[in-house]
């Protein structure tokens, strides 16, 4: 069912709330002029009060220190609070991630002597080719970030491509990019909940989602959604974020670690590869193709720019993207960033924001290691031709 009356006016009146609140926050790195400024002149403009205050809240959601003694009711009070956490967490991290990873924000598989960029771009075209997306498809980009991978899958395919983000730090980012790298013409941008998309029924051919669907508070809400938005016969394909069947629930150790890929990235609550499945089921989806893309013999890994093995580098622009996530590099990020709010160059809350996302890589790399987590498990699904929504 496309959104009613009522809700389109409450949706019209929680954006612009949104939109305010993301302008207070940015300060003048929001305005137009100021969309190439550099990291450390974003660090400074942001709002001396509200920034500490953001942070502070985002960390409220996890009250419990030990998980393993979090109550049912707290797990679920943070699943209804999916929207504001990933808000939250992108109007804090979206400056870093750009400053040492770009702007496609997602992890990849590398070939060896492939340079960072071209691999990033590859996993991109993989998704795009397995899902056959065709130079006269309408696409809906699921959760878009700043653009990134749209530009590519619009460039690659020759579709019209639209991204759906509710985040208007990252929207305002996106749009002005588009126009840099000419794809205004075909792609376009709306601010939305994708568990609520303020969309047509049946009016795209294809939708994907690029490490962006965890952000949910069910997996169902939102396939459901994209279900909901596509012509019969239309096709999702995703790359999402599980945990695999080797977690175990009951292991505190393994409880720690979803703890840290949930505040370290946004996340109301980690699902299971089980759930992932099941949910495309439930929603009516004829599942094609699925496959843990990070569980393959690569021999150079998908978390190697965590991990640090700097010999994995493979052009100029690599060593300092490398030099950047490395744990060194993270930690003299970190630093830097603490320097700098001491000495009043980066607003309060900076350096809080840097060891969030210090928690983000420890738990991804933890998680990897122990082959508990993937943020790479890949699908492709089908609405059935004979589908009447
Ligand atoms: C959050 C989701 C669902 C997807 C994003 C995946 C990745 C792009 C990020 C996951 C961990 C992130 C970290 C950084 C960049 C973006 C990620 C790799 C940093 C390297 C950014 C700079 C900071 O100083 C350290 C961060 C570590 C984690």
């Amino acid at each position: 069912m496309a959104p009613s009356a009522t809700s389109t006016t409450l949706i019209t009146q929680r954006n612009r709330e949104d939109l305010a609140l993301s302008k207070t926050l940015h300060g003048t790195t929001f305005n137009e002029e100021n969309h190439q400024a550099s990291f450390l002149t974003k660090l400074k403009q942001k709002d001396r009060e509200f920034q500490p205050a953001v942070v502070d809240n985002y960390l409220k959601n996890w009250k419990e220190e030990q998980p393993e003694n979090e109550t049912e009711e707290a797990k679920a009070e943070r699943q209804s609070a999916y929207k504001a956490v990933a808000n939250s967490f992108y109007d804090l991290a979206t400056d870093f991630y750009e400053y040492a990873w770009g702007t496609s924000f997602h992890f990849c598989r590398f070939r060896p002597r492939e340079p960072f960029q071209q691999a990033m771009a590859r996993h991109e075209h993989f998704l795009a080719a397995n899902m056959g997306i065709q130079p006269s498809f309408k696409v809906l980009d699921i959760g878009c970030g700043v653009g990134g991978p749209a530009r590519e899958i619009g460039h690659f395919t020759g579709a019209h491509i639209t991204g759906l983000n509710n985040n208007d730090y990252q929207i305002s980012r996106a749009r002005r990019y588009a126009h840099t790298f000419g794809l205004q013409d075909r792609s376009d941008f709306v601010k939305g909940d994708f568990m609520n998309m303020p969309l047509e029924d049946g009016s795209y051919d294809a939708c994907y989602a690029i490490e962006a669907t965890v952000h949910a508070s069910t997996l169902e809400g939102v396939y459901g959604e994209a279900y909901r938005i596509l012509k019969p016969g239309g096709v999702f394909g995703c790359y999402e974020w599980v945990m695999t069947d080797k977690y175990d629930a009951t292991n505190p150790e393994h409880l720690r670690i979803v703890r840290g890929l949930e505040v370290g990235n946004g996340v109301a609550k980690m699902m299971t590869r089980k759930d992932c499945l099941q949910a495309l089921e439930t929603v009516g989806f004829t599942v094609e193709k699925h496959q843990d893309m990070g569980e393959t013999e690569d021999k150079i890994k998908w978390y190697y720019p965590l991990e640090g093995d700097i010999r994995q580098a493979n052009a100029f622009w690599d060593y300092l993207t490398v030099l950047r996530t490395t744990t060194a590099g993270r930690a003299a990020t970190t630093y830097m960033v603490r320097t700098l709010e001491a000495l009043g160059l980066a607003a309060p809350g900076s350096t809080k924001v840097s060891t969030i996302l210090q928690t983000a890589a420890d738990s991804v790399l933890e998680g990897a290691l122990l082959g508990i987590f993937t943020p790479m498990y890949f699908f492709v699904a089908r609405k059935p031709l004979d589908a009447t929504n």
